[in-house]
């Protein structure tokens, strides 16, 4: 095979516990993954001269940069492959919005080359690998749902209901690092266990810091809170509303103003990615 087109779908933070703050700066953390059936896409088409060429230019991202192109460098350091890749995205996740795209782009790069260059390193690596280019990026590489602890590196896969979410990305790009080193956050969360966890409840620790910072943020909740229960995901700026079927929240969508972006999705807790690669997987056994 030559060619190969994967997804790389968003991600959900449920609920963001900050329970404190390590040594290097890093927050623990614990929180719960879903993955929506919305996201991007990427094509790779092996090369034999071992450069990696991204042909999709993002805003303020250098080639070089790009979340993409390092996860593609880094499998090939590791894996010692000679091949290389041009790739192209089709990019439909809000940067900066808190629901991975960058990271879940680094994911479907290194498993779907993993694939294409037939270098076979496993999931374990590709997670460890995931690791160094962000916190997020090993959830994607595992693709189930998952309750996270320590600074999001540590997974336990978890089974919840699919809800429909309805999402509204507010026009602004949230930087991480930026919430995080903020003085008002509250960092002192008691841990929970994931059981009292499933039980209900829970809530985003960064909220109130996104929310004093970006009145697009402020808004697009008390919006959303007029229909249903609203909360942000990760850093922001993204905020969700979660429905028990497609039409109800279509309905609200389309209530919201008209210039304001917002989607709905269906919550997933196997990837879209992993359905992906399990169905071509079964194409070649078959
Ligand atoms: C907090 C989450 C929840 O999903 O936020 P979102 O980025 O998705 O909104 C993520 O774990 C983010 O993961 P990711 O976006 O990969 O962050 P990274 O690139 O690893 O880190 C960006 C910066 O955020 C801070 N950071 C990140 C994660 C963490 N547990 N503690 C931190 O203090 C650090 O200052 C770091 O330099
Ligand atoms: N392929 C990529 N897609 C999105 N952002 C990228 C990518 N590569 C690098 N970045 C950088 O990572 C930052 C965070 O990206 P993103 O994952 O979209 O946000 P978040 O972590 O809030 O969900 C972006 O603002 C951008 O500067």
């Amino acid at each position: 095979m030559l060619r190969l087109t994967l997804p790389a779908p968003a991600k959900l933070n449920l609920m963001l516990h900050i329970l404190g703050r390590r040594a290097d700066g890093y927050h623990e953390l614990q929180t719960l993954f879903q993955f929506l059936d919305h996201g991007d896409e990427l094509t790779f088409t092996a090369r034999t001269d071992g450069q990696i060429r991204l042909h999709t230019d993002l805003p303020g991202v250098d080639h070089d940069s790009n979340l993409i192109v390092r996860a593609a460098r880094l499998l090939q350091t590791h894996s010692g492959c000679a091949l290389g890749a041009d790739i192209e995205l089709i990019k439909r996740l809000p940067m900066g919005g808190g629901i991975g795209g960058g990271s879940s782009d680094a994911a479907t790069t290194l498993l779907g080359l993993d694939y294409l260059w037939q270098t076979h390193l496993g999931e374990d690596r590709l997670a460890s690998i995931g690791l160094t280019l962000g916190a997020d990026v090993p959830v994607f590489v595992r693709g189930h749902a998952a309750f996270a602890e320590g600074v999001g590196e540590r997974l336990q896969a978890v089974e919840l209901s699919e809800p429909w979410y309805l999402v509204i990305a507010p026009q602004v790009s949230v930087s991480t690092a930026e919430i995080f080193s903020d003085p008002e956050l509250t960092r002192n969360t008691p841990a929970i266990t994931v059981r009292s966890l499933l039980e209900g409840g829970g809530h985003n620790d960064c909220q109130p810091v996104v929310e004093k910072r970006y009145p697009e943020v402020r808004n697009a909740l008390s919006l959303l809170n007029k229909f249903v229960q609203a909360r942000m995901t990760g850093t922001g700026a993204c905020v969700f509303g979660s429905f028990p079927n497609k039409g109800e929240a279509d309905r609200v969508c389309r209530q919201l103003p008209a210039d304001l972006p917002a989607f709905v999705a269906q919550g997933r807790n196997i990837s879209m990615l992993h359905r992906k690669l399990a169905q071509l997987a079964q194409e070649v056994s078959g």
